[in-house]
């Protein structure tokens, strides 16, 4: 530990497999290391086909009992129950949440676990709230649709926001009424275990919430799986087409939300004050490990020096360091191999004409632990790998621009299309550029300020199809029409 000593232990990981905690058949594990101080936290047992097969398999056994038949209202409770014991073990899910990935306790604890029990609210009120369509054809037939679970679902997560991605997935797929196999990420094992026993103890019947941890080959093992209906995933945009690739043969339903490299968009008629505290966040929030982190800023001319000036000294007054210490606002990098790739970028940029105006290296004075200073970046041509590719880091690129047309012109020269985020004090600018940004998610004036309720995703090689409230209930369940002849 760093500054704080801690009660909580981190927790050596198995797989869940029909409400069971379960080694793999061959005693294969790996270790799993706490990035803010490089000590290994524990072993996660390392699945292979023959763990993935068991687990799928209860999830066949389990679609065709109690869960799917269960009525509403007492599925809805148990969702409900989730939640709450999710809230109860907040302090040890923070916690083991923080050890694993790095980020800050006041993160994990009032975001990352916070979300998570909201996620089983929100789906646990929403589910007995929707309906179904019917239309009546003059007085010839009466159309109407019924849906039903889509059968078994694999959910594989990647690692920046664990507990929070994997529940955002879990708890739709669970009111729909479906099973799972979940597949948390390798570095980021835990709170997908404790959580697997949450939903045990709320009441959901064994096979119905499965898991298996491992790396890249136990995931391919699901979405390669015929006895697997439907694939959500999110992480890297390449992991998204192998995934689909694998899928095919198959044919299984897709959700895809992929990588991003959003923009900010700053006019010169926007709230500076708002500006700046906002763009802080977008920027380094989670470390830059958030997908709709704003990464690529633009800023309109005029106000170019104004905004560095102000972004650059904020900047500079952020505490990089120990997670457990609540002052910090910049905790580690989630694991070494991160950490590299991160610092790849923090060399490239010299090399194609940036100039930091803060950060570019490792946190000064730090022995261990993956810490990287917030990084500000100018200088760089529009074309170049640090402003095209995602880093998905605390660093960010700025460019000054002239005119909308050319602002958006370069905001959507990318193969993302993820997110975006305007800031103009001009309604009627707000929406006209608003409306041209190729982006599933477009903030005006504000960040990452979420209602359950709307369409989360994104668009070109950003993912593929949409999650949050009826979205989510698309993707999870069937539908078949019936029409009654009059
Ligand atoms: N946009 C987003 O939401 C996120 C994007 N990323 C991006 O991805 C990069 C790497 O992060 P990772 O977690 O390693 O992402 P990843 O896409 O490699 O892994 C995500 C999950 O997919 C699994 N996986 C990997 N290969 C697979 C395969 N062939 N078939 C099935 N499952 C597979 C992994 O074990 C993990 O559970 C980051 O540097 C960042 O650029 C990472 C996290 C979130
Ligand atoms: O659902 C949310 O509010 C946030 C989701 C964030 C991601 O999907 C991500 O960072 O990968």
């Amino acid at each position: 530990m760093l500054a704080t000593e801690t009660k909580v232990k981190p927790i050596d990981c198995y797989h869940y497999i029909d409400g069971q905690y379960v080694p793999s058949k061959n005693g294969k594990t790996f270790e799993n290391v706490n990035p803010a101080t490089e000590e290994v936290l524990g072993v996660v047992s390392e699945g292979g086909k023959e763990e993935v097969d068991l687990a799928i398999k209860a999830a066949r056994k389990a679609i065709k009992g109690e869960w799917r038949k269960m009525p509403l209202r007492k599925r809805s409770a148990i969702l409900r129950k989730i939640g709450d014991l999710i809230l109860e073990r907040k302090d040890e899910l923070a916690m083991l949440e923080t050890l694993d990935t790095g980020k800050p306790l006041w993160l994990s604890t009032n975001v990352d676990i916070d979300r998570a029990a909201y996620n089983f609210h929100f789906f646990a009120d929403y589910m007995i709230s929707v309906g179904n369509e019917a239309y009546q054809q003059d007085d010839i037939a009466i159309h109407y649709s019924v849906s039903r679970p889509v059968g078994v679902v694999g959910l594989i997560n990647p690692w920046n926001l664990p507990l929070l991605l994997m529940t955002w997935k879990l708890a739709p797929a669970l009111a729909a009424g479906n099973t799972v196999v979940m597949k948390p990420s390798e570095v980021t094992p835990m709170t997908a275990t404790v959580l697997a026993q949450i939903c045990t103890d709320a009441g959901v019947p064994d096979g119905v919430v499965n898991m298996v941890h491992g790396f890249g080959e136990t995931g391919a093992a699901i979405t390669s799986h015929p006895d697997v209906d439907a694939i959500a995933f999110t992480g890297e945009t390449v992991t998204g087409s192998a995934i689909m690739k694998a899928a095919a043969p198959t044919l299984k339903k897709l959700s895809f939300e992929l990588g991003g490299k959003n923009p900010n968009i700053i006019f010169a008629d926007a709230n500076m004050e708002d500006v700046i505290e906002t763009t802080l966040r977008s920027s380094f929030m989670n470390q830059g490990e958030v997908c709709l982190c704003g990464s690529r800023i633009y800023v309109e001319r005029s106000i170019y020096n104004e905004f560095l000036e102000k972004f650059v000294a904020k900047t500079k007054e952020l505490k990089v360091g120990d997670p457990l210490d609540p002052n910090t606002n910049v905790g580690a990098l989630v694991s070494k191999e991160h950490y590299n790739k991160v610092l790849s970028y923090l060399e490239l940029a010299p090399q194609e004409g940036g100039t930091f105006l803060t950060g570019g290296k490792p946190l000064e004075g730090s022995e261990k632990g993956y810490f990287v200073e917030p990084t500000i970046i100018t200088g760089l041509g529009r074309n170049s790998r640090c402003v095209r590719e995602e880093i998905f880091g605390p660093v960010v690129t700025v460019l000054p621009f002239d005119t909308e047309e050319e602002v958006l012109e370069q905001v959507n020269d990318t193969h993302y299309g993820l997110s975006a985020s305007l800031w103009t004090g001009d309604l009627k600018r707000a929406h006209r550029v608003a409306g041209q940004i190729e982006a599933g998610m477009i903030w005006i004036n504000t960040w990452f300020l979420r209602d359950l309720r709307t369409p989360f995703g994104g668009m070109k090689h950003s993912g593929i199809g949409r999650e949050g409230g009826a979205h989510s209930f698309d993707f999870y369940t069937e539908l078949s029409n019936i029409t009654i002849k009059l």
